[in-house]
């Protein structure tokens, strides 16, 4: 029954993972592969570090709630155990984001992995016994620094900026600085001024960003929105990246928005603006 709902992914398990460690990424560039949703993996710098944002790699939605309507479209590119990583970022504490059991997976799995998540949640990695030398709590504008790589979590409004007692916001988008590659993952987020001026100061390369919008029938639903796509256009243009990638799209049937709008969008009014739309277990080579 699951088997029959899935929908083919370019590239997965074995065949992926000897992907990703045989790629050599040229000085100047990063390699990112999409894991569908928001997740992606990006390798790249000097000591060849291979981060991973917000990893769902289970079915564990579906499987803690059966009569959910977030069930998987399209199957994990990896399982948690494959996932060989030196660091997982995390944006925010939604399943679909923060999968307990990925995490889980991952970090019996790879000792040495070390988890970045928002300061506001990281309670919830202490359910799973996560080691907690092995947790970096991330808030906004505090840079994390390792090994070449410069991380300034963001603060996001996934509709409404939302932070705990002590100030530390809900939603992150991470700046991510490799080797002066840099890239912007945005989490989960609509549009604001404050995004806006944050981001034209970092000048993306790169910027990964939700399409999939919200609406009324969603909300009475529960279901919290992000920018739709012509949003996602037009501020991926206005603060002046190079290559748009579109996420957030290809997993939940009930909450996504067609990705070929947000190329017609593109393609009428700003047809001189690089995009790459990329299927789960794609890898794109970017180089600056
Ligand atoms: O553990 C979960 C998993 C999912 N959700 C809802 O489903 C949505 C899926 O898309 P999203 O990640 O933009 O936002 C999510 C939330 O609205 C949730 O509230 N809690």
């Amino acid at each position: 029954m699951v088997k029959e709902r899935l929908r083919p992914i370019y590239n997965s398990g074995d065949s992926l993972l000897k992907e990703i460690q045989r790629t050599i990424v040229p000085e100047g560039g990063v390699a990112v592969w999409s894991l569908g949703q928001a997740g992606v993996l990006i390798k790249g710098g000097i000591f060849e570090e291979i981060i991973c944002v917000d990893p769902y790699l289970t079915f564990s939605i579906e499987l803690e709630d059966p009569d959910t309507e977030f069930k998987r479209e399209i199957p994990p590119p990896l399982s948690p155990q494959e996932l060989d990583v030196n660091t997982v970022l995390i944006t925010h504490f939604h399943g679909d984001h923060m999968d307990l059991t990925t995490i889980k997976g991952v970090s019996q799995a790879h000792p040495e992995t070390k988890f970045v998540a928002p300061a506001s949640h990281v309670h919830m990695l202490h359910e799973i016994e996560l080691d907690v030398k092995r947790i970096i709590p991330a808030k906004q504008q505090q840079v994390i620094s390792f090994n070449g790589v410069t991380i300034t979590p963001v603060a996001g409004a996934h509709t409404e900026y939302e932070m705990d007692q002590e100030g530390h916001a809900y939603y992150l988008g991470f700046f991510i600085d490799i080797n002066g590659v840099r890239i912007f993952h945005t989490g989960d987020t609509v549009v604001t001024p404050d995004l806006i001026e944050q981001a034209t100061k970092f000048q993306p390369h790169v910027t990964l960003l939700p399409i999939n919008g919200g609406d009324y029938a969603r909300t009475s639903r529960g279901i919290v929105g992000n920018m739709n796509f012509r949003e996602a256009a037009d501020f991926g243009v206005e603060i002046g990246t190079d290559l748009l990638v579109p996420i957030h799209f290809d997993m939940f049937s009930k909450n996504r928005d067609n990705p070929s709008y947000f190329v017609d969008y593109l393609f009428h009014n700003y047809p001189g603006q690089k995009f790459h739309m990329m299927s789960a277990g794609e890898r794109l080579i970017y180089l600056k």
